[in-house]
């Protein structure tokens, strides 16, 4: 059986005339964490917007689950299981706490649905105590938390992070790391993106460091801990 959720080869992608992906290859297989590394600007975000298919101008190979998707919309990606968690988190201020869980309800690809509003709230007990109050109204933590619980509720095979922890005070990047190591433990694939290296390598299985648009270093975790020179030298600590 073919474990990769996600496979991409040779992607280049662009920005009107600015090329910003230069053949990066890629893949998440089921049940693994992978760790996306570079300095701002090298790509990762693109990288994650090319296989979810928000960037249109692209060119390459992109299978998920084994269907070619190299031209897929953002919706087809969805609907095989891939969720996402955008920089800037994609709530709804104008809805509840509990209207923006519910509304993205649904059953996965295989009809799975072991994450309940229920189980969510276990996850999740900040957002039970404030189910009636206003995306808009909670504090930035809460807002990540309520992103996330609700990439959850759509049941995915997979659950993309970028910047998940980006501006927030460290008792709740403490709490996000906390629930994507729970996530991480019911089997679920993640990719991660995040500024803090040193969490990322120490709550991945494998790391991929981008720069310029290229993959410049990658392999597990616990071996490239042990060769910090090069990390440093992509990552610039
Ligand atoms: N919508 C856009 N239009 C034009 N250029 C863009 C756009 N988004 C990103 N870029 C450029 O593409 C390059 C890669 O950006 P990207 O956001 O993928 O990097 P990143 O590694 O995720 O960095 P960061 O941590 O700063 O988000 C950068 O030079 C950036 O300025």
């Amino acid at each position: 059986m073919n474990d990769a959720l996600i496979e991409a080869g040779g992607l280049h992608a662009w920005y009107g005339s600015s090329h910003v992906l230069h053949g990066v290859d890629f893949a998440l297989a089921r049940g693994e964490t992978v760790g996306l590394l570079g300095r701002n600007g090298m790509g990762k975000s693109t990288l994650i917007r090319s296989l979810l298919g928000h960037v249109r101008q692209r060119e390459g190979r992109i299978q998920v689950r084994g269907r070619d998707l190299s031209r897929g919309r953002p919706h087809e990606v969805a609907k095989l299981g891939i969720a996402y968690v955008p920089e800037g988190r994609g709530i709804f201020p104008n809805l509840t706490v509990k209207e923006n869980l519910v509304m993205t309800a649904r059953a996965g690809s295989q009809g799975q649905r072991d994450w309940t509003f229920e189980r969510v709230m276990t996850k999740f007990p900040r957002l039970s105590e404030r189910l009636d109050h206003l995306g808009s109204q909670l504090s930035g933590g809460e807002q990540q938390m309520l992103s996330i619980g609700r990439a959850l509720m759509t049941n995915p095979e997979a659950i993309i992070l970028d910047e998940a922890t980006e501006g927030l005070a460290p008792l709740i990047v403490a709490e996000i790391w906390r629930v994507i190591g729970e996530i991480r433990a019911t089997g679920l694939a993640t990719l991660v993106v995040d500024r803090n290296y040193r969490t990322v390598m120490a709550n991945s299985d494998r790391l991929v460091v981008l720069a310029k648009g290229r993959v410049v270093l990658a392999g597990r975790s616990d071996e490239l801990q042990r060769r910090p020179a090069e990390l440093g030298r992509y990552l610039g600590v």
